[in-house]
């Protein structure tokens, strides 16, 4: 392949881990976004017979001003335009109901029960490589492409795990592998991530060079289905009765004020708990919605160094965990940076995680990813701790 000669448009990188196409077919999830858009220039330019499908997913949020919503009218017009330009064929698929029942449900669920969830990974381990993987495999699909950063590789032979793995990105800022950690191998072996190579000024680039008009489009939404980052109020719509108010604590029980909804709250948060006037900062230290509570207390009761994850999904070498624990650093956010820390499965699923030294932000809901260097080795959910409760 070659580089068209613009600085900093290297296409023999880009293309880098994706197989020559030689006819085979191709189906990319198109989002109407920069990153799917050029997905599918890719794969159409090394050779492989390329269908785009969008998934129409929700219309929330579309009544917030300038909110950019997922598979709304907008993005799905400008991925038709995309597969236009691409000269490839472009569907639509209406996965509404699903998205609501395995995504959305789940997300406000997790936010009444105290936890802070993480949606898109729900969102691609259910209605992406469950769903779209299927409908991909119905359209004689070879491959399923998405423009997710990370990097996909075929396993490496023996001791390596049986089949591929994730690596993460090659640009840490745009690296998505934290959302992808619950991809199975099963899936993985039909999924493809060309942009794992790749930044997103090289992706914009891309993008003139393929004269796609979404070449500068914004970058989306955290959570698509919360385009103004109000995600209260798109719990409260779907759980009306989440809105109960409840007392904010200390650890010993002690009522420091009142709040309006467990939903508002997250582990580790600073700002609105609206007590002013106590000595030191205060910090959300857990969530008990079972009694309503908000135990909150200074930043040093903050820091948790043992915890459980369930649902773990495994990608490192071998079959399974190894029975003895690994050492691996793990991001218990997508936001920290990862962490040294032990990790040993236990019964059902789950794995006790002992990190080197005591975090903040270990927060229940949230996806803890374990990583050896740049492989993904696999991750699993933060469960709730039981055994604390306020006085
Ligand atoms: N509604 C959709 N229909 C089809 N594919 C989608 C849709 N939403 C997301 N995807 C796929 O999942 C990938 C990651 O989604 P994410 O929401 O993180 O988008 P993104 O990183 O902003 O990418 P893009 O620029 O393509 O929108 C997209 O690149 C696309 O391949």
């Amino acid at each position: 392949m070659r580089d068209d000669g613009r600085p900093g448009l290297d296409l023999a990188a880009a293309l880098e881990g994706i197989e020559p196409g030689l006819g085979r077919r191709a189906v990319v999830a198109m989002s109407g976004g920069v990153d799917s858009s050029v997905t599918a220039g890719l794969l159409a330019e090394a050779g492989y017979d390329v269908i785009g499908l969008t998934m129409h997913l929700t219309d929330h949020g579309q009544d917030v001003p300038g909110g950019r919503t997922c598979c709304a009218g907008q993005d799905i017009h400008d991925a038709r335009r995309v597969a236009d330009r691409l000269n490839i064929p472009h569907y639509v698929v209406d996965y509404e109901s699903t998205f609501r029942r395995d995504v959305m449900d789940p997300f406000a669920d997790s936010y009444v029960s105290g936890e802070t969830p993480v949606p898109c990974v729900l969102c691609n381990q259910t209605v992406k490589f469950r769903d779209l993987l299927a409908a991909a495999r119905d359209l004689g699909a070879d491959i399923l492409a998405t423009g997710h950063y990370v990097r996909w590789r075929a396993g490496a032979g023996e001791g390596d795990g049986p089949g591929p793995g994730l690596w993460r990105a090659r640009d840490a800022t745009k690296d998505q592998s934290y959302f992808l950690f619950a991809t199975t191998r099963e899936q993985l072996k039909t999924l493809r991530f060309p942009l794992g190579g790749l930044d997103k000024a090289r992706t914009r680039a891309l993008a003139e060079r393929y004269g796609l008009s979404v070449h500068d489009k914004p970058e989306s939404q955290d959570i698509c289905f919360v385009p103004d980052g109000d995600y209260a109020r798109v719990v409260a719509r779907l759980r009306p009765g989440a809105l109960e108010p409840g007392e904010i604590v200390d650890a010993d029980g002690r009522v420091l004020g009142r709040h309006d909804g467990v939903i508002h709250f997250t582990v580790g948060q600073r700002r609105g708990l609206g007590i002013g006037g106590t000595a030191e900062p205060l910090y959300v230290i857990r969530l008990e919605p079972e009694t309503r509570r908000v135990v909150v207390g200074p930043r040093d009761a903050l820091g948790r160094d043992r915890f459980s994850i369930r649902a773990l999904n495994w990608l490192g070498p071998g079959a399974a965990m190894p029975a003895d624990g690994v050492r691996a650093t793990v991001k218990i956010r997508n936001t920290f940076d990862p962490v040294p820390a032990r990790v040993s499965p236990l019964d059902d699923g789950r794995a006790a995680v002992t990190l080197d030294t005591p975090t903040h932000g270990v927060s229940p809901g949230q996806a803890c990813v374990l990583y050896d260097g740049e492989r993904v080795l696999g991750g699993g959910w933060i469960e709730r701790d039981d055994s604390r409760r306020s006085g």
